[in-house]
């Protein structure tokens, strides 16, 4: 079970992109937008803790996952991971210690490994450039321990190996081992099984699960699938054009959604629950707003059914529906009333 320990903390973070104005835009003097890709976000995760990160494309999920491993730098509010303010630490020998303990996995193995390396240079890699090995002997040892742990057995069978070598669901495993080799108390996944044939996607979750047991690690998983987020995660964070428009545990998230978006999006996966258990609220339609477009009032107002004039003038806070459990909706009430409305309103 996780601790109540905060390891990583996102307070108010915010990443604004910079567009360039059309040539009307500059002959009339109107200023350069931004894309807002993550737009005031606060969210913790414990230690030991698995929180899934969920919602549509474009919403602002990875940008989130490349602020955390500081891969991207935010616009404003703080990053805190143990506590420690790491919002403007940068510089690779600044940071060298903090890429000790956060890790990052990409959805994409094949471009995420090097075709020229082996499986053992690959993961032998972030062991070298952090100088956490002293030599030779403990190289291997290290190499062959996140092989290991990532289900790629015997090790030594997969040292030779170039990633052409490798199945789909091998490499996944071999970026996963690229990722434990440094022994990291957090990783951010990054639509980690997506790419994979459904056979080989619970084998590599269980790699993760069995992480988070045998070793406390914490996990966030970034994902645009509701199920899977139930399946693997303690609570889930559900984005909606860079803000978090419901937060609870995994089980309240699928079951009792206090959201419209979320019930939408709950909707859309009818694997989840009996027929007589989904809400009556049509699947989402339509796309994703674009970012630098955001709607005034509730984001999510031109999408919703439960639309009033309050949603289209101001932004809902996120208020507290119960334990652990908050959710941004001026009609928050209702929906878990399953009210008429929401029968009646189609998306
Ligand atoms: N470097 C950038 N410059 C300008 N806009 C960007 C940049 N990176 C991301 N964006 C925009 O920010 C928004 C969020 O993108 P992001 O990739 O974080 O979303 P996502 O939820 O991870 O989507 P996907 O699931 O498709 O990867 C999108 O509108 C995207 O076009």
């Amino acid at each position: 079970m996780p601790d109540s320990v905060d390891i990583l903390r996102l307070e108010s973070l915010q990443v604004h992109f910079p567009v360039q104005g059309g040539l009307f835009d500059r002959v009339l003097g109107r200023p350069a937008g931004a894309v807002r890709a993550v737009d005031g976000i606060d969210l913790n995760v414990r230690r030991g803790e698995i929180v899934a990160l969920v919602g549509e494309s474009g919403s602002g999920k990875t940008t989130v996952g490349r602020v955390i491993t500081k891969l991207a730098q935010p616009t404003g509010g703080r990053l805190l991971f143990e506590g420690r303010d790491m919002t403007s630490v940068q510089g690779s020998s600044a940071l060298r210690p903090y890429r000790n303990r956060v890790q990052m996995i990409f959805q994409d193995a094949y471009q995420a490994l090097n075709p020229r390396h082996t499986v053992f240079d690959i993961v032998a890699e972030p062991l070298r450039s952090l100088r956490l090995v002293e030599n030779n002997g403990q190289l291997t040892e290290r190499v062959s321990e996140a092989l290991a742990a990532a289900g790629l057995n015997p090790p030594g069978d997969f040292f030779a190996r170039f990633p052409h070598e490798l199945s789909g669901g091998q490499r996944q495993r071999a970026v996963i081992a690229g990722a434990l080799a440094v022994k990291p108390e957090l990783i951010v996944a990054d639509e980690p099984v997506s790419m994979l044939d459904v056979s080989i996607r619970a084998q590599i979750l269980q790699v993760l699960v069995d992480l988070r047991e045998k070793h406390n690690m914490a996990l966030l998983f970034i994902t645009h699938d509701l199920p899977l987020a139930w399946l693997i995660a303690n609570r889930i964070a559900v984005l909606y054009l860079g803000k978090l428009v419901e937060i609870g545990t995994a089980d309240d998230i699928t079951f009792n959604p206090r959201h419209p978006y979320t019930v939408a999006l709950r909707n859309a996966t009818p694997q989840i629950g009996s027929n007589a258990d989904r809400r009556e609220l049509p699947a989402l339609q339509g796309e994703v707003p674009s970012a630098a477009r955001i709607p005034n009032g509730c984001r999510f107002h031109p999408r919703c059914p439960m639309a009033i004039d309050r949603c289209r003038q101001e932004e809902p806070p996120a208020v507290e529906v119960g334990p652990q459990h908050l959710s941004a909706c001026w009609r928050t009430g209702e929906v878990n009333a399953r009210s008429e409305l929401l029968r009646l309103a189609p998306l």
